[in-house]
């Protein structure tokens, strides 16, 4: 069976690189369907197995993908005859394949996406995804497990997010570049991936102002060209990185990493004793001899990502005095903490809440990631373990990390994986077509 093992103890030290964003690509690569001429080439494509997920479902859709993996590279063309369907097999694998939805409904004017199910962390309604194509003027049909969405030509609106969806705000934005006239997004996600996003679809010709703030502004063109874009640095594996040094007492540099789109997490480990040095080539992160407890919430950007809330939780065990962590983005994101209690964890959970009584001596125990994050949660509770730890489930890890354990290990972590079926890209590939 595949696991990562590692032996607690181990400080940080040295010079880690990030990827390209997990989560800028995917949307990226579903816009990728907009352009009717010219190709489109991606740089700085992060390998995971998400990546492979997406290029299946747009290959279905009849775009030509060729992901060159030693230049980190994807060449996409969408100038044939598209199709308009992406099949249950490839929404279950990854829930992020609706946001083909938009930009299919632009460009064929006719899209049918198998309904995205909830997933482990939460329910995850695609409600206001679907408002947004209703407003710009598509007809929406649900049977048989699909959506399929239809128009006779997307006509610009007005439309108010009741909560800002990274995943609707990229839909409906998608969706307005092609539509008749101008589109005005109102309380709209505003993550650095939703920018990355605007950057690229304006260099396919789109006329996209607001990214980054809470409006949106699209005024509709009529046909979009390729482009060539190189995706912003992992704003979540750059924290997860973080989040390893300060537990460690490290002292580590995140080579690329961008302090601007850590802001929230930066400030916490501040508060926690951690140093952190804003240097030319990235930022570094040195561990204190002792933690201090803090208080964390998660929100929407610019406030605390859910998507470092696991990492960050394991922090806070090993800090000195109550920590409290509030999620309130996704309702079930604590069952990480739930694993930990077979590694001697001491919290509890109140609501939407996870009090934490710290200092925690972790012991070394066998543990099942149950999702992404959770993966990468684990395996940081497993470097300030005492003993072994071992790591089951992968595949969630690959969703989202790339040499996760290599990485570490080059940084001095005692770890490694075993069967590992994600040191070689075509290992990664296969498991994704299965
Ligand atoms: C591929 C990708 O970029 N994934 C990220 C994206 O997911 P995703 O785009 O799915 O996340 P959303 O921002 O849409 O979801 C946030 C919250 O809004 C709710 N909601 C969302 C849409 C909707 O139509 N109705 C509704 O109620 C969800 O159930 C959830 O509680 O943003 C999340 C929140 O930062 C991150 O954790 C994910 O890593
Ligand atoms: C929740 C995440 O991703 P997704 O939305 O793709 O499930 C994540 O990246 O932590």
């Amino acid at each position: 069976m595949e696991k990562i093992i590692v032996r607690g103890g181990e400080r940080l030290r040295g010079t880690v690189s990030i990827e390209g964003a997990k989560n800028a690509v995917l949307p990226i690569l579903a816009a990728s369907i907009l352009p009717a001429t010219g190709r489109t080439v991606l740089t700085n494509v992060p390998i995971l197995s998400d990546v492979y997920t997406m290029n299946n479902v747009i290959r279905f859709l009849n775009v030509t993908v060729g992901f060159n993996e030693a230049e980190k590279s994807i060449t996409l063309d969408a100038t044939g005859d598209l199709s308009y369907e992406a099949p249950f097999k490839y929404v279950s694998q990854m829930r992020a394949s609706i946001v083909v939805l938009g930009p299919l409904l632009a460009r064929l004017k006719h899209a049918k996406v198998a309904m995205p199910g909830g997933c482990a962390i939460g329910t995850r309604p695609i409600d206001l995804h679907l408002k947004g194509m209703e407003a710009l003027g598509a007809k929406i049909e649900q049977h048989d497990g699909y959506i399929e969405a239809t128009t006779t030509g997307l006509v610009g609106a007005n439309i108010y997010l009741d909560f800002p969806s990274v995943g609707a705000t990229q839909n409906i934005m998608m969706a307005a570049t092609l539509a008749k006239g101008t589109t005005v997004i109102e309380n709209v996600a505003r993550e650095p991936e939703i920018v990355d996003l605007a950057n690229v679809l304006n260099q396919m010709g789109a006329k996209i102002t607001g990214a980054g703030t809470e409006t949106i502004k699209i005024v509709g063109v009529p046909v979009m060209h390729g482009a060539e874009h190189a995706i912003i640095q992992d704003r979540i594996e750059a924290g997860t990185f973080m989040v390893a040094a300060a537990l460690t007492k490290g002292n580590v540099l995140i080579k690329d990493a961008i302090a601007e789109h850590n802001k929230p997490l930066i400030s916490k480990l501040e508060e926690m004793g951690v140093a952190i040095k804003d240097e030319a080539d990235g930022v570094r992160v040195i561990g204190p001899e002792q933690l201090q407890a803090t208080t964390v919430k998660t929100l929407p950007h610019p406030g605390f990502p859910t998507d470092l809330q696991p990492q960050m939780s394991i922090l806070q065990l090993m800090a000195n005095g109550t920590s409290v962590m509030t999620e309130t983005v996704f309702e079930n994101r604590f069952m990480h903490l739930e694993e930990l209690r077979r590694m001697n964890a001491n919290f509890k959970i109140e609501g939407d809440s996870a009090v934490m009584y710290g200092p925690n001596v972790l012991t070394g125990a066998e543990v099942a990631a149950t999702d992404l994050r959770a993966a990468a949660a684990l395996v940081l509770a497993g470097l300030v373990a005492k003993n072994i730890t071992q790591v089951t489930n992968l595949k969630y890890l690959d969703r989202g990390y790339y040499h996760f354990n290599q990485k570490l290990a080059a940084l001095g972590a005692s770890i490694k994986r075993v069967d590992d079926l994600s040191a070689n890209p075509l290992d990664l590939k296969k498991k994704a077509q299965n």
